[in-house]
């Protein structure tokens, strides 16, 4: 029997993935750990927990490379809310240039008037003239499952677009229009665009990557979209390029209170990934991707190890967690060899400074002949987790 603990409201139809095998918030220690936005930074982690999927794009809220020292894989879901994310920014886009949010706030003000709000709505409505996105140009930053979307999408609208990142996967290079330009330095986008939308993941690398020194590069009244996370902009900058009004409009997913008082910042809140069918295919995602690792020791979409996927034929199989260094394999091998043990499939795969190997034996070895070689492999130097699947 496992045990998940999940944080946040995970979807019925992801919770339904788990049969009876799987209790959920089950007293006593987690195998694996499902959630969503929830911060574990801070969060006691047992040395029980084998897997943590979150169901979303995301891992910043999750501590990977503690995690990754630990053995423990963290999964996430590309693309599952991907088409979510993509509809509000290209609604987004079309709202900030018709200024739609302050025209609803403004039209809701005219209640109580009676018959005179046709009236007032005629003569008040030419503080809200906007612009029309056709032939203006678009600067998406990251193109990976949402980047690629809008890019597509926008292009599909009538607007120039120019795409901007330097690590492509080939399967988004192969989905993106060849009506979307390349940019080859982030500079670029930001000379020549109109709107700019970001959507990279935050790390050391894009933390306060739209910074005063991008701002002062910018076109003026420039309108940015950020639905990828608030750090990946400097606030303090944000707030003299909105005042100077070097920007027009600032959409984000991510409010602070800072930003709640900024004139010409739209905040909402953490919007992207909410539908019920994004909840749902990041939820199942999630727990198909535990299962897997749980039941088979299979490798799917995880942000810390490399994926591997062996076909399990339902026999004894030894999963290893371990450093990515020379004679790893020659020296598990060589103790299986050592208690007469044929070995019937094998693989290892590495991401980084780690690795990861599974070796399936025939069933029907003594129990007690098992728990030694298991033990014996976690003595190896370098290694850091050893499971047995049967
Ligand atoms: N608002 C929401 O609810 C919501 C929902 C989903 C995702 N997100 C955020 O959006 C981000 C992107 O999601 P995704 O599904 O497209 O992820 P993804 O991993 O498919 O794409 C990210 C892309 O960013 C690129 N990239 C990385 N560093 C870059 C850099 N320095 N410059 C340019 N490009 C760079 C990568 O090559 C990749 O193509 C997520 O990391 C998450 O933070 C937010
Ligand atoms: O779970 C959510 O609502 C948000 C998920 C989103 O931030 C992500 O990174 O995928």
């Amino acid at each position: 029997m496992y045990n998940i603990k999940t944080y946040n409201a995970i979807a019925q139809k992801g919770l339904d993935v788990f049969n009876d095998n799987y209790k959920i918030n089950g007293s006593g220690d987690p195998d694996a750990i499902l959630l969503r936005s929830y911060n574990l930074h801070e969060e006691f982690i047992p040395p029980t927990v084998k897997a943590i999927a979150r169901a979303g794009a995301g891992v910043n809220n999750i501590p990977v490379e503690r995690l990754t020292e630990e053995g423990v894989v963290v999964f996430n879901t590309p693309g599952a809310n991907a088409n979510a994310v993509k509809e509000l920014v290209i609604m987004s886009l079309i709202a900030s240039s018709r200024n739609l949010f302050q025209a609803l706030h403004w039209a809701k003000s005219l209640a109580g008037n009676g018959e005179k709000v046709p009236g007032l709505v005629e003569s008040g409505k030419k503080q809200f003239v906007g612009t029309e996105i056709a032939e203006k140009k678009l600067g998406v930053i990251g193109t990976g499952s949402i980047g690629v979307l809008v890019a597509n999408d926008a292009a599909a609208l009538g607007m120039e677009v120019m795409a901007y990142d330097p690590y492509i996967s080939v399967n988004a290079a192969w989905q993106l229009s060849r009506r979307v330009e390349r940019a080859m330095t982030m500079e670029e986008i930001f000379r020549e665009c109109d709107y700019i939308t970001i959507h990279v993941p935050l790390t050391d690398e894009t933390k306060g990557i739209l910074n005063k020194d991008s701002f002062a590069l910018m076109k003026e009244n420039v309108h940015i979209l950020n639905f990828s996370r608030g750090e990946l902009v400097n606030e303090d900058d944000l707030e003299v390029a909105l005042k100077e009004k070097r920007i027009k409009t600032y959409i984000t997913d991510f409010p602070t209170d800072r930003i709640l008082q900024m004139e010409g910042a739209i905040a909402l809140p953490h919007l992207g990934a909410s539908t019920v069918e994004a909840e749902e295919n990041c939820a199942v995602m999630a727990a198909k991707e535990i299962r897997e690792f749980l039941e088979t020791g299979n490798i799917r979409n995880s942000v810390n190890f490399p994926n591997t996927i062996m076909p399990y034929i339902g026999k004894k199989r030894l999963t290893v967690i371990h450093k990515n260094i020379p004679n790893m394999v020659g020296q598990m091998t060589g103790l299986l060899a050592n208690h007469q043990i044929n070995i019937a499939n094998m693989t290892n795969r590495s991401k980084g400074a780690w690795a990861y190997t599974m070796i399936d034996v025939d069933n029907g070895i003594p129990e007690d002949v098992v728990r030694t070689i298991e033990e014996n492999i976690l003595n190896i130097a370098g290694v850091k987790r050893v499971r047995i699947i049967d």
